[in-house]
């Protein structure tokens, strides 16, 4: 069986891939078991990984070779701009979280890693480095989210169901399927641009996964 650009991509990332969406706050998420100030944490420095993130759908929107892709990455601009945000100043609300913590908290290493990750992509101005860490971003969730499809999910409280829910259903897999079929349909010709892309992937992954160890300190 022949397999995609993309899908190799996801195999030979599956250490750090398996690690992330089976990890310990994906199951507490689910089971509606995390502590609050885990969540809190975790979501506090998600909130500074948005903001990378949104510049990062920016560049592709730039990058795009034409209006389709373009007017693509425009309406999960427009998305992200309004239900993800809800959902963020919703969850720090309920969790108490500090004013100085949602506009400016201390980053972790796992945060400051994942953010120059994004910038290094954003520099690059490569569609293909791009969308390498746009589709990891989204598919990984994806995949954990899904699980919740799968196993079914114990999780209750708007600030649980609600992150799970922003990364499944319908719309986000399609956008996902999209994003992977743009992914594989720009594989760069250039060998420097094509490996520098395949890195983009790999260092995505391990900072997804160092992104949840994070959240219990570690
Ligand atoms: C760390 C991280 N990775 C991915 C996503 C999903 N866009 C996110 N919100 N945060």
């Amino acid at each position: 069986m022949t397999h995609t650009w993309s899908q190799r991509l996801r195999h030979a990332t599956d250490r750090d891939w398996t690690a992330s969406t089976g990890h310990r706050f994906v199951d507490e998420l689910l089971a509606g078991t995390v502590d609050d100030d885990v969540l809190a944490h975790y979501l506090v420095q998600d909130y500074q990984f948005c903001d990378a993130f949104t510049a990062l759908l920016g560049q592709a929107c730039a990058s795009a070779p034409g209006l389709p892709s373009r007017l693509r990455f425009a309406r999960q601009l427009g998305m992200f701009a309004s239900d993800e945000d809800t959902y963020f100043v919703d969850s720090f609300d309920a969790l108490g979280v500090l004013e100085a913590d949602r506009v400016d908290p201390a980053l972790t290493a796992a945060t400051r890693s994942f953010d120059q990750v994004m910038r290094d992509a954003i520099e690059s101005r490569s569609y293909a480095q791009v969308l390498a860490v746009l589709l990891v971003a989204e598919w990984l969730y994806l995949d954990w989210a899904e699980r919740a499809d799968r196993e079914g999910m114990a999780a209750t409280r708007p600030e649980h169901v609600g992150w799970v829910d922003l990364h499944r259903g319908p719309d986000f897999r399609a956008w996902v399927e999209w994003l992977q079929a743009e992914l594989d349909a720009n594989e760069p010709a250039d060998p420097h641009d094509k490996d520098a892309a395949e890195r983009a992937f790999t260092r995505s992954v391990a900072c997804e996964r160092a992104f949840f160890d994070a959240a219990y300190g570690q």
